[in-house]
């Protein structure tokens, strides 16, 4: 039975949502089976052990310190941790231009949510920057597109400011509702303002909290604490994990339009961006008090204003703004009606030691290709699973520069399958590594470019390359991650006509053995050659002796042979030769190869 699926091409960074949580374990960390885990990184097919997860990344400064350059301020815990590993610059407040000046002289950068790092410090990067480490949760700043694209690795550090951003809304909460701020500022003015202060009780009133995950999720219980009744808008939180808090998950609609108090806790994505506008403020109940900790861009900030001079917003707190700092004028920021703070959610002494740590070990640990737990735009793949598909990965890639170096020059490749045989269902195969190291293997011989985990998907649409992949679900025990990976090439011509398959296409499969992948199948006959070194294909009438004839004109090259094998379709008919050798024939000793009367064809395919 097989199921075919067009791969998506688009790694979709983490807060973009998709179409099922589950189908983005790099998003969400804290509903995330990841959620604490370390994920192993991995330096150019080099496997290191890990306790969890694997990404591509190709980031080791060999021999020389890395240079991380420090944007924004850092606890000196991160920054101490850095300091043994690289060079560390720390130059905060740059303007653009300083900062896409340095950018070519390091290999990672770190930044908090006051340096934008766009397209533009990728590209003047040239290359260099192999990892950007976000000391906070909200990637917003980061343009991931950009990132992936120049295969950079972003990480973030999504869990040490948690509790920290809850406490803060819960304080604007119970200041708004007290008007703290303004009855502060009045008594220090001199006055004795009782009656205009009064406030409003949060005992038994609803609270919407809008983004159920980890701030959200905190916010409620701490809410639930003070006797609110709360309920929750989050299209991708489980039920379940709002239920155990004792929290409803409503529609939006049913969240705006109920709610006493909302408070904002979704990430600032194309999907969020100003989903508080004129049209759901005017669904909102008349009175209600709004807590933003979240992003100012998911309000419109016009509208917030004009819904306050209404009174349908009765007031607002506000941590964070479309701009940073907003401008001196703005209506917002002034409105009396409206408490803020300037971007604290995540700054007290506890949490910036904390992201200081995680966002340092997280970007040490992808320099040095170890281990790493906050990857936001590259696939990952549970070590226990890796350690079982690590001989499968480099037969993927293997497969995938054979296939490409049997194109004959001049057929462009556009359409490519991959199938996986296995007797496992698709829950328990999880692919996007195959996947992603057949891409790099049809990619890297054909350009200069250098594709990993984090930029292969990218690469393949950049060259029009649509990878469609199917399962081939097998009888039998599941014991074996894959029988056999199959790549094949459609509408190209080869340069090896014998690996066009009798369907038409360029086929070659391929088999774990021992742990060592091997080629198995070359179009529509059966080899057996372990996938090292280099492979010379030659397609002969089968007649003894040609093992014997081509050994010697490799054994005069002093071109040593690490194995010889021959498939064939029936004695004294066709048969297929692979050769293995360590180094490259010269051009002459191939022409001899392929002047033996018996040769029809031959190729010769670097791995
Ligand atoms: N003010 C601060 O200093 C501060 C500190 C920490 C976090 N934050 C911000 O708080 C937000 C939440 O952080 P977190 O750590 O809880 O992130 P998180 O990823 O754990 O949670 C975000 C939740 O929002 C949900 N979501 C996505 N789209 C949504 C939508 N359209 N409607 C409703 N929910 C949606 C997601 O499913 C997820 O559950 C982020 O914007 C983050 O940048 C701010
Ligand atoms: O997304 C976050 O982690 C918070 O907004 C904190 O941002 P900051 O690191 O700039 O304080």
């Amino acid at each position: 039975m097989a199921a075919a699926s067009s791969f998506n091409f688009n790694f979709a960074p983490n807060y973009h949502p998709p179409p099922s949580p589950s189908s983005l374990p790099w998003r969400n960390w804290s509903s995330s089976p990841f959620a604490s885990a370390h994920f192993l990184l991995r330096r150019r097919g080099e496997r290191r052990a890990g306790s969890k997860c694997f990404v591509v990344l190709a980031a080791m400064m060999d021999g020389a310190k890395p240079t991380v350059l420090v944007a924004d301020k850092l606890g000196e815990a991160g920054l101490d941790l850095l300091r043994k590993f690289a060079n560390l610059d720390c130059s905060y407040n740059l303007s653009v231009e300083e900062l896409c000046t340095k950018i070519s002289l390091c290999d990672a950068l770190i930044v908090r949510s006051g340096t934008r790092v766009t397209r533009e410090v990728f590209e003047r990067s040239g290359g260099r920057l192999k990892v950007v480490g976000r000391a906070g949760v909200g990637i917003d700043n980061v343009d991931l597109a950009a990132a992936t694209e120049h295969g950079c690795l972003v990480v973030n550090a999504p869990t040490a400011n948690t509790i920290a951003a809850a406490e803060h809304g819960i304080a604007l909460l119970t200041a708004m509702a007290r008007n703290i701020a303004q009855a502060n500022a009045s008594v220090k003015a001199g006055k004795w303002e009782r009656s205009k202060y009064i406030g409003v009780s949060l005992v038994g009133k609803t609270l919407a909290v809008m983004g159920f995950g980890k701030v959200g999720s905190e916010v409620a219980r701490r809410a639930k604490g003070l006797g609110m009744q709360v309920i929750a808008h989050d299209p991708y939180a489980p039920a379940d994990r709002a239920r155990a808090v004792g929290v409803e998950l409503v529609t939006f609609e049913e969240a705006i339009s109920t709610a006493d108090f909302i408070s904002l806790h979704m990430p600032l994505t194309p999907a969020t961006l100003k989903m508080f506008n004129d049209d759901s403020f005017s669904k909102m109940k008349k009175g209600v008090r709004i807590v933003n900790v979240a992003r100012g861009g998911v309000i419109d900030e016009d509208a917030l204003v004009r819904a306050l001079d209404s009174g349908i917003v009765a007031q607002a707190a506000l941590d964070v703004f479309t701009e940073e700092p907003p401008p001196k004028e703005s209506r917002l920021v002034l409105h009396e009606n409206v408490t803020v703070t300037p971007h604290l959610g995540a700054s007290t002494t506890e949490a910036q030691e904390g992201v200081a740590l995680e966002v340092a070990e997280a970007v040490v640990g992808a320099l040095r290709g170890d281990l790493s737990s906050t990857a936001v735009n590259a696939p990952m793949v549970p070590a226990e699973v890796l350690s079982e598909l690590a001989p499968f990965v480099t037969l993927a890639e293997k497969l995938g520069r054979l296939a490409v170096q049997l194109v004959a020059g001049g057929s462009g490749i556009q359409s490519v399958k991959v199938t996986y045989a296995s007797a496992r269902g698709p829950d328990d195969l999880d692919t996007r590594l195959l996947r992603a190291m057949i891409t790099k293997g049809l990619i890297e011989p054909i350009s200069s470019v250098f594709v990993n985990l984090v930029n292969a998907d990218f690469n393949a649409k950049q060259r029009g390359l649509r990878i469609t992949e199917e399962r081939l679900l097998l009888d039998g025990s599941p014991g074996n991650p894959l029988e056999f990976i199959q790549v094949q090439i459609a509408n190209v011509e080869s340069k090896f006509a014998a690996a066009i398959s009798d369907s038409g296409e360029i086929k070659v499969e391929g088999r774990v053995k021992g742990g060592k992948p091997h080629l198995t199948k070359v179009g529509s006959f059966g080899v057996d050659v372990s996938l090292e070194g280099s492979i010379i294909l030659c397609r002969q009438v089968d007649q003894p002796g040609m093992i014997g004839k081509v050994g010697s004109i490799l054994g005069e090259e002093n071109v040593n042979v690490s194995f010889m094998s021959v498939g064939r379709t029936a004695p004294q008919k066709q048969a297929i030769m692979t050769i293995g050798v360590d180094e490259q024939p010269s051009k002459e000793a191939l022409n001899k190869i392929g002047a033996i009367t018996a040769v029809e064809e031959f190729v010769f395919l670097k791995l």
